[in-house]
C-alpha cells in the first residue's frame, strides 16, 4: 500500500529543510519567551534574520510569454507566490496546541477522538447517486486537485517511507521509537472493520513544511509540491528535468504506443502492481497518474490533446522550432483547461449565486480582475478539507458498458484499479470507460463515503487497505485546521452550539464521538451541510472553494483571458474567441479512440438522461469545434 506523495528534487528538499529549521527556531524562541503567542497565531513574527529564507528566483524584467515550469515569476513583486514547493496559505490562523505545530486538542483541552473513530461512527457507505452530475464530474475534480495541490509527506533520511506502526499495523510504535513526523491513527479494539484483522494502527506521516514566503518565523506552514496555479503541471512537470524527461522530438510529449493508440509514457517506478504479464505503469508530470485508472484516462486525453494541437501548430508554422511548438501548445492547453474549469466545472459545483458573488463567471472577450496584491496560493482549508468534498462523490464501482450490446461489460470495484492501470491496454477499454464515466451518476456530497476509500484504499493484494476519510480528518489536524464552527463564522453562517441542531441521527452520531459541537472537524462538518442552490457542496465548502478559485484568477498574471496589458502571454482576440469555444465534450471527441465512442453528451459533466443533454454524434453542431488556424503566426 502506498501513499502517492513523493519528494521531487534537490530544491524541494532544501526548502523542506528550511521549513523545518524555521519551525525549530519558532519552538526555541517560544521556549525563551522571545516570541509572543499573538505573534505566533497571527504569523507576524518578523524575525528576518531567521535561519532560512528561500532564495528569490531571477525573473526576466519584461516577463516571459510562457509560464515558468515551477510557477515562479508570475507575481512581479513576489516571484515565489504560487511556485511549486512554496507554502500553503490559510484563511484563519492555525489551531496548534503549542501555537506552532502540535496537534490541537478538544475545546476542553482533552485529546480529540481518533480520526478513525470519527470516520466509522459518522460516515456510512450508502449509495445516494446524484440526479444530475455524472462520474466524469468527479474524475475531472480529482484531475484539477492534482494540478494545484500536492501535499508532500516526510520521508526517512534515505527517502524511504516512514512507518509509525509496528509490523503490519498491530499497534502504534512506542512513542520513543516513533519518527518525529509520526502521527499514527489509532484504531479502537471494537472497530467494525479493522478489528477482523487485529489492525489497530493506520500509518500517518505529517506533511512537510516549507519556509514562509516572507521569511518570518511563526507557526508551521505546509509545502505544496505542485505549482498552485491550474497550469497542467501534472501533465508537463514542474522542473526542467521532469519536463525534459516527458518530451519527445517535434514539440510533442512522449507516448506509449499500444495497438496503434497513444497512451501516456510508461515508467518503471514502483508505484503500480505490475507482477501480471503485460502490466504497465504510466508516467506523468506529477507521478500520481496511476492512483486510479479513471484518472489515468484523463491523463491520456490531455497527453493526446497536446500532441494533436502540437502537430497542427507545427504544420501551420513550419518555421517554428520544436521548443516553440512545445511551449505554444502548452500555453494553449493551459488556457483550454482553465476555460473548462471556470466555464463548465465550477458553475456545476458552486451554483449560479456564488459564481456571481465571487465574480467567477466567464464572458466573451478579455476579462478584468487581475490584482497584484492577491496571493494565489492554495489555502490549507481548501486543500485539506473543502476540495476533498470529492471523496464523497466517488462511487465504489465503475460501470464499463459495452455500447454495442448496451449491456454492462464490466463493473469494476475501485480498489482493483488503484495503481493498476493495465486495463487501459485492452483495445476497446478507453472508449468504453469514457462512455461509462459519462453515463454513471456520481455520488452526492454527503456523509457517505464508499468503502472502496474508507476500508480498502490502495489495498493491493491485502484484505484491507487504508481509510481515506480518517486520513483526511487527521490531515486537517496535522495542518492545524480549526474546528468547523470557526469557518462557519468566517463565512457569515451561524455556528452550531448544540448537537440537537443537527438531525436526530446525525446528532446522535456526532455526540458519540465529539464532546462538543466546537470540536467538529472541518471536513466532517462540511460534508453534513445541504448543498447550495444549483450546486453540489454546502455553503462552508462553497465559500472556501469560491475564495480559492477567485485567488487563482485574480492572483494569476497569466490567467487565460487577461489581455496584453496584464498577461505577457495574452491571446489575440480571435485566438481567445476560439479558446472559449472549448468544452470538455469537444476535447473528449477530439481525443477518443473512436471505435466505440462515437457520440457524446453536450455537457460532459452531466448525466445523459437530463433533457437537452442526450448524446449526439461528435460531428454534431452541439459539440463545439476549435479553429486552430487562428494560431498561424504571421
Ligand atoms: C477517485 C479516487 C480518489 C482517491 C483514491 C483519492 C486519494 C487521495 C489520497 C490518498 C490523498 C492524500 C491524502 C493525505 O495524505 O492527506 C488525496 C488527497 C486529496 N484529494 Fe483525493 N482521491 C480521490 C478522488 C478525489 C476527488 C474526486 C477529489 C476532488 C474533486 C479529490 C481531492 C483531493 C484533494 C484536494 C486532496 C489534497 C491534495 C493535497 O494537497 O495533498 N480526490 N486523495
Ligand atoms: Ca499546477
Amino acid at each position: 500500500m502506498k501513499m502517492s506523495t513523493v519528494i521531487y528534487d534537490e530544491r524541494a528538499k532544501e526548502l523542506a529543510r528550511g521549513g523545518l529549521l524555521n519551525m525549530f527556531a519558532a519552538q526555541e524562541l517560544k521556549s525563551r519567551q522571545a516570541i509572543s503567542d499573538d505573534e505566533l497565531a497571527l504569523g507576524l513574527a518578523d524575525h528576518t534574520d531567521g535561519p532560512y529564507c528561500p532564495p528569490l528566483p531571477s525573473c526576466p524584467s519584461t516577463g516571459s510569454r510562457y509560464r515558468t515550469l515551477r510557477g515562479e515569476c508570475n507575481n512581479i513583486k513576489n516571484p515565489n507566490w504560487g511556485a511549486a514547493n512554496s507554502a500553503f496559505e490559510r484563511l484563519l490562523p492555525p489551531d496548534y496546541n503549542d501555537g506552532i505545530w502540535a496537534i490541537r486538542k478538544s475545546s476542553s483541552d482533552l485529546p480529540l477522538p481518533s480520526s478513525r473513530t470519527v470516520s466509522h461512527r459518522i460516515l456510512l457507505d450508502t449509495s445516494n447517486p446524484s440526479r444530475t452530475h455524472n462520474l466524469m464530474f468527479m474524475q475531472f475534480g480529482q484531475f484539477i486537485a492534482h494540478d494545484i495541490s500536492a501535499g508532500v509527506i516526510y520521508t526517512a533520511g534515505d527517502n524511504k517511507p516512514i512507518s509509525c506502526c509496528t509490523g503490519d499495523g498491530e499497534a502504534p510504535l512506542p512513542p520513543h521509537l516513533q519518527h518525529w513526523a509520526c502521527a499514527p491513527i489509532q484504531v479502537e479494539p471494537n472497530d467494525p472493520f479493522f478489528d477482523h484483522f487485529q489492525h489497530r494502527c493506520i500509518n500517518f506521516v505529517r506533511a512537510q513544511l516549507s519556509p514562509a514566503g516572507d521569511c518570518s518565523i511563526g507557526y508551521a506552514k505546509q509545502m505544496n509540491g505542485a505549482t498552485h496555479y491550474p497550469d497542467l503541471s501534472h501533465i508537463y512537470g514542474s522542473t526542467k528535468e521532469k519536463t525534459d524527461s516527458l518530451r519527445a522530438p517535434g514539440g510533442l510529449l512522449k507516448v506509449f504506443k499500444d495497438y496503434g493508440r497513444d497512451l501516456p509514457p510508461s515508467t518503471d517506478r514502483k508505484e503500480c502492481l505490475t507482477d501480471k504479464e503485460g502490466a504497465v505503469c504510466f508516467d506523468s508530470g506529477d507521478n500520481h497518474a496511476n492512483q486510479i485508472l479513471s484518472l489515468t484516462v484523463l491523463h491520456t486525453i490531455w497527453t493526446r490533446e497536446h500532441n494533436r494541437v502540437a502537430r497542427i501548430l507545427a504544420k501551420l508554422n513550419p518555421k517554428w522550432t520544436e521548443d516553440t511548438v512545445f511551449m505554444e501548445t502548452r500555453r494553449i492547453l493551459q488556457a483550454e483547461f482553465q476555460h473548462i474549469i471556470y466555464n463548465e466545472w465550477l458553475p456545476l459545483l458552486l451554483g449560479p449565486q456564488i459564481m456571481r458573488e465571487f465574480q467567477l463567471l466567464t464572458f466573451p472577450g478579455y476579462s478584468p480582475g487581475y490584482d497584484p496584491q492577491v496571493n494565489p496560493s492554495l489555502t490549507v482549508e481548501f486543500s485539506a478539507a473543502a476540495m476533498r468534498f470529492g471523496h464523497s462523490i466517488v462511487d465504489g464501482k465503475i460501470m464499463v458498458p459495452n455500447p454495442k450490446s448496451g449491456e454492462i461489460y464490466e463493473s469494476i470495484s475501485i480498489p482493483e484499479i488503484m495503481h493498476q492501470p493495465s486495463r487501459l491496454r485492452l483495445l476497446p477499454f478507453l472508449d468504453r470507460i469514457l462512455i461509462g464515466l459519462s453515463m454513471q451518476p456520481m455520488q452526492s456530497v454527503d456523509p457517505f463515503v464508499t468503502e472502496g476509500l474508507s476500508r480498502y484504499m490502495f489495498r493491493g493484494v491485502k484484505p484491507y487497505g487504508l481509510d481515506l476519510a480518517a486520513i483526511n480528518i487527521q490531515r486537517g489536524r496535522d495542518v492545524g485546521l480549526r474546528p468547523y464552527n470557526h469557518y462557519r463564522r468566517l463565512c457569515g453562517l451561524k455556528p452550531f452550539t448544540d448537537f440537537k441542531q443537527f438531525s436526530p441521527i446525525t446528532a446522535q452520531r456526532l455526540s458519540s464521538v465529539y464532546q462538543s459541537p466546537e470540536d467538529i472537524d472541518l471536513w466532517i462538518g462540511g460534508l453534513l451541510e445541504a448543498p447550495v442552490e444549483g450546486g453540489v457542496v454546502g455553503p462552508t465548502f462553497a465559500n472556501i472553494i469560491a475564495d480559492q478559485f477567485t485567488r487563482l484568477k485574480k492572483g494569476d498574471r497569466y490567467f487565460y483571458d487577461y489581455g496584453s496589458n496584464i498577461n505577457p502571454g495574452a491571446f489575440t482576440p480571435s485566438q481567445l474567441a476560439e479558446i472559449k469555444k472549448v468544452t470538455f465534450s469537444s476535447l473528449l471527441c477530439d481525443n477518443r479512440d473512436g471505435k466505440e465512442f462515437t457520440s457524446q453528451t453536450p455537457n460532459a459533466f452531466l448525466r445523459p438522461d437530463l433533457p437537452g443533454n442526450e448524446p449526439v454524434p461528435c460531428d454534431s453542431p452541439l459539440i463545439s469545434k476549435v479553429d486552430l488556424t487562428k494560431f498561424r503566426d504571421i
